[in-house]
């Protein structure tokens, strides 16, 4: 109940139309409207467009939408000689609404073919195409190439007279053209191709039903309508947006209209049509606007001009009379969008081409509304078809003859349904009105021409240069009349009585003729059974041809895929060694900038050789001279050594005569001794020396140091002020030697290296101690003996142990001294190294130094440890620590 009522409704709300009667009245055909609807831009859109059928739609204005204010939700059917939906391919719109346009232009039809809609709704998408998705142009090209290709005149046959119309040059005239043109072509080549728009050869077929007697040129024109104002876009002078001249539209001599002056450029070629649309294409004036950004903000008009003209009796050349041309015009148009300037928010220049766009869409709307007034009630209004340059120019189609079509394109969103609806109301508007049926003008037929003409020419002349290759020399053939059945009949008039024998004649030439035919027959019968099997061997060897055919066609499909696979790798190892060759230039750089830092590098090293080898040099000229120096200086060192040691023996010398004269008692050899050495005697005392022991002689330089002043019998018993606190030996306490049990105290180093590396004495009955810390280990009276040992290393790297030997003696403060009188040194020499001549004996030397000394208060002892020794009535103690190897004396006070 309810969907009958909507019905009902929609039925009401439909736009007035005329009656099928009216429609298709006399020779004239409606504008045939077509409905693109272009895919909505985002998933979230929301339509207002439904396809109801294949050729009806319906519009639901969404609560957005002025129409809604002002008349609520009706919703509203259009209906269109074809909808095409959303996902419509660029192809079935092209055979639908094109390819009839076409096929009337090679037929000398005129046809007019013009995409309407709001801006962003898909028109140029539809006429133009984009790279590799051709719209209709690029299409109807192609077909229309691919149709006439054989049959086109040569270049310049028809040339433009600049009045629209053409004249027709010989062939002689025609190349005196061409040759002139290649020549400017050489030197002003320009290319404008855009290889995306072009297709594929077997993207489309050809039309037939072509008149295959005619010769065919084309000419394109390129114009572009921008703010009312016509331009050339295949104008090859100054650019289209500087200073361009606008061209004004006339009307020729057979009352159509033209754009006067405009570059009608003659194709040759699909290729060649691109090029020149492209070119126009370029120069097409584009501007963004907030709706769309590639709006096209003009109308553009890409005209193809079919020219035909018949060839003559002989089928070779154009005949030379302007009569019997046929011209047929296709117009491709590209309106500027439909805009409301509101929505768009445009200002200044964009507002003025909107106002200007919206114009002339206006004036082709109120053009179509008085026509179709004019066709439906038989009025004469005038239409306004010169308030714009759009409708000045198709004046033609709507009042002569012509094929028109419109394709409205629309887009589904709601918020585009204001605009929409007012597309829609122009489309159905447009769907009423009428043109008149193109007219074919065929008038090659009034020239009483056989048809075929071009074909029989074709297939005689190759007919004819077959049989003059030299291979069909052998061939059998039968050019002349082939079936004569004799010479003419006799007279056949009876006009004597002596017609009998006529009669006779009569009959003998008609059973000759009758014998001569059944000869014929026979040998036409052999003829057709020869033919027949000739073309059964024909046949067969066709056949074997073709499975030939098939099987290479087959091999060569599997070499051109080898070859695909090929050139695939190819070209994949090309881009490999490509890269090589890049990271191997990279690489030669990076090694030529190591090699330069490597040359830097060795430049600087040879520089500082250089510079070390002069400091060499400077140093070894020093230290040559250091030498030299170091020479005289031992020298003058020796002859100094050598007076010392001279003055040493004589002091030894002395210091014997001393020790003799003490042991046996003659103090007039001291007097003498004292009266010869002077200094050196006061500095040596005699208490020193302990009665027994064996005296032997102290080096120098182990006396000196403790000589620092003469010592005399009276100095000895009372103590110099800088010795006070060393303790006095006191004779009278002195242990006889042989008395005592000669037990030894033996003072050796904590640590002593094991015995397999280093000389150690083996001292019986001796205790044996590592630190003098008891006081009674020397005072006990069985210890008369102190042995000192240390463990050394000499400068030559040689380990030794050095003894220092002395006697006990007790003190008269009740502690004890030693008096070191030995000194006993024990080596291993290394067999490994170079001998020392002056100290080896044997493997093992033991130096042996004596002496005795007097404790004059020097340095104190070294001591292989730290040693504090005590004294006996608690004293304070003295650190022992030493910084050379020369024997003392122990003194415990
Ligand atoms: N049927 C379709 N399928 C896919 N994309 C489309 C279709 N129609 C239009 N488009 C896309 O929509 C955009 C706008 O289309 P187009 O430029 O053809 O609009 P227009 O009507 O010519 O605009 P204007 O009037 O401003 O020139 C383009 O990007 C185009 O690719």
């Amino acid at each position: 109940m309810k969907s009958a009522k909507s019905k009902a409704r929609l039925n009401e709300m439909r736009t007035p139309s005329r009656s099928k009667q009216n429609l298709f009245q006399g020779e004239k055909d409606p504008v045939e409207v077509y409905c693109r609807l272009r895919p909505m831009p985002r998933d979230t859109d929301i339509p207002c467009i439904k396809i109801l059928s294949p050729t009806t739609l319906l519009l639901t204005p969404p609560s957005t939408a002025i129409s809604y204010r002002n008349e609520g939700a009706k919703t509203m059917k259009y209906t269109f000689k074809e909808v095409f939906p959303p996902d419509a391919n660029q192809q079935d719109i092209f055979d639908k609404v094109a390819l009839p346009l076409v096929e009337g232009l090679v037929k000398g039809k005129n046809g007019l073919l013009f995409t309407y809609g709001v801006t962003g709704s898909g028109k140029t998408f539809t006429m133009t195409g984009e790279p590799q998705n051709c719209g209709i142009l690029p299409r109807c090209l192609n077909v229309l190439f691919k149709t006439i290709n054989e049959l086109q005149a040569h270049k310049y046959v028809f040339k433009p007279d600049k009045m629209n119309m053409f004249d027709i040059q010989n062939e002689a005239e025609a190349m005196l053209e061409r040759q002139q043109e290649l020549h400017k072509f050489k030197s002003n080549r320009k290319n404008n191709s855009n290889p995306n728009l072009a297709m594929s050869d077997t993207e489309m077929n050809k039309i037939d039903g072509l008149n295959e007697d005619n010769q065919y040129a084309v000419f394109v024109t390129y114009i572009e309508i921008y703010n009312n104002s016509v331009f050339d876009l295949l104008d090859d002078g100054p650019s289209i947006t500087k200073n361009l001249q606008s061209k004004v539209i006339r009307e020729d001599a057979a009352s159509n209209m033209y754009v006067h002056g405009v570059t009608e450029v003659e194709i040759k070629s699909a290729e060649e049509a691109f090029d020149a649309f492209y070119l126009g294409l370029k120069r097409k004036r584009m501007a963004h606007t907030t709706l769309n950004a590639e709006s096209s903000r003009s109308h553009s008009v890409f005209t193809i001009r079919l020219v035909q003209a018949p060839v003559d009796s002989m089928g070779e050349a154009v005949i030379q009379n302007k009569e019997y041309l046929s011209i047929s015009q296709l117009s491709l148009v590209d309106l500027a969008g439909s805009e409301r300037t509101n929505r768009t928010k445009n200002t200044g220049q964009r507002l003025r081409e909107a106002g200007n766009i919206n114009k002339s869409l206006m004036t082709l709307r109120s053009c179509m509304e008085i026509l179709r007034e004019n066709q439906i009630n038989g009025a004469k209004n005038k239409v306004p078809y010169r308030d714009s340059k759009i409708t000045h120019l198709f004046k033609n189609y709507f009042e002569g003859h012509g094929h028109v079509r419109m394709i409205v394109c629309a887009n589904l969103r709601a918020e585009d349904y204001d605009e929409t609806i007012q597309v829609m109301r122009f489309a159905e508007m447009a769907a009423e009105v009428e043109v008149l049926k193109p007219q074919i003008n065929n008038a090659a037929s009034t020239l009483g021409l056989m048809t075929g003409r071009r074909k029989a020419n074709r297939l005689f002349t190759t007919a004819r240069d077959n049989i003059n290759r030299p291979e069909a020399k052998d061939l059998e053939m039968d050019l002349g009349l082939v079936y004569s059945l004799g010479p003419d009949f006799p007279s056949l008039e009876l006009n004597s009585s002596q017609a009998s024998h006529i009669i006779k004649e009569l009959i003998a030439h008609l059973e000759m003729r009758i014998s001569r035919r059944e000869t014929l027959k026979r040998s036409k019968a052999l003829k057709d059974e020869k033919l027949r099997s000739m073309l059964l061997d024909m046949e067969k060897e066709s056949m074997d041809i073709k499975s030939e055919n098939v099987s290479l066609r087959g091999q060569l499909a599997a070499a051109q895929r080898r070859n695909k696979a090929l050139e695939d790798r190819i070209t994949a190892s090309e881009n490999a060694a490509l890269s090589y060759q890049r990271k191997l230039s990279e690489m030669s750089e990076y090694s030529s900038a190591l090699k330069r830092d490597l040359q830097e590098k060795e430049l600087l090293l040879s520089q500082n050789k250089l510079d070390k080898e002069k400091q060499k040099k400077i140093l070894e000229r020093k230290y040559h001279h250091k030498i030299a120096a170091e020479h005289e200086k031992a020298k003058e060192i020796n002859s100094e050594k050598q007076q010392l040691q001279n003055e040493v023996e004589e002091k030894e010398n002395r210091l014997r005569i001393i020790a003799q004269a003490l042991n046996g008692g003659r103090s007039d050899n001291i007097t003498d001794l004292r009266k010869g050495t002077g200094d050196m005697a006061a500095q040596t005392s005699v208490r020193d020396f302990t009665p027994g022991s064996t005296p032997r002689a102290l080096p120098a330089h182990l006396l000196t140091p403790f000589t620092t002043a003469p010592q005399t019998r009276e100095s000895r018993d009372t103590p110099a002020t800088s010795r006070r606190g060393v303790a006095i030996a006191n004779p009278r306490y002195k242990r006889s030697l042989s008395a005592d049990g000669k037990g030894w105290v033996e003072h050796a180093p904590s640590k002593i290296v094991p015995m397999g590396t280093v000389m150690k004495p083996n001292i019986a009955n001796s205790k044996c101690v590592n630190k003098l810390t008891n006081v009674k280990d020397i005072t006990s009276s069985k210890k008369s003996k102190y042995c000192l040992v240390t463990q050394d290393q000499d400068t030559d790297g040689e380990l030794s142990t050095t003894l220092y030997k002395g006697n006990i003696v007790p003190t008269c403060g009740g502690g004890a001294q030693v008096i070191f009188n030995d000194v006993e040194m024990l080596k291993q020499f290394s067999p490994t190294k170079e001998p020392d001549t002056s100290r080896r004996t044997s493997g093992t030397t033991c130096a042996r130094h004596s002496g005795k000394r007097r404790d004059t208060g020097g340095s104190p002892p070294h001591t292989p440890s730290n040693t504090n020794a005590k004294t006996q009535d608690g004293g304070s103690s003295q650190d022992m620590r030493l910084s050379s190897n020369i024997p003392y004396l122990y003194s415990f006070a």
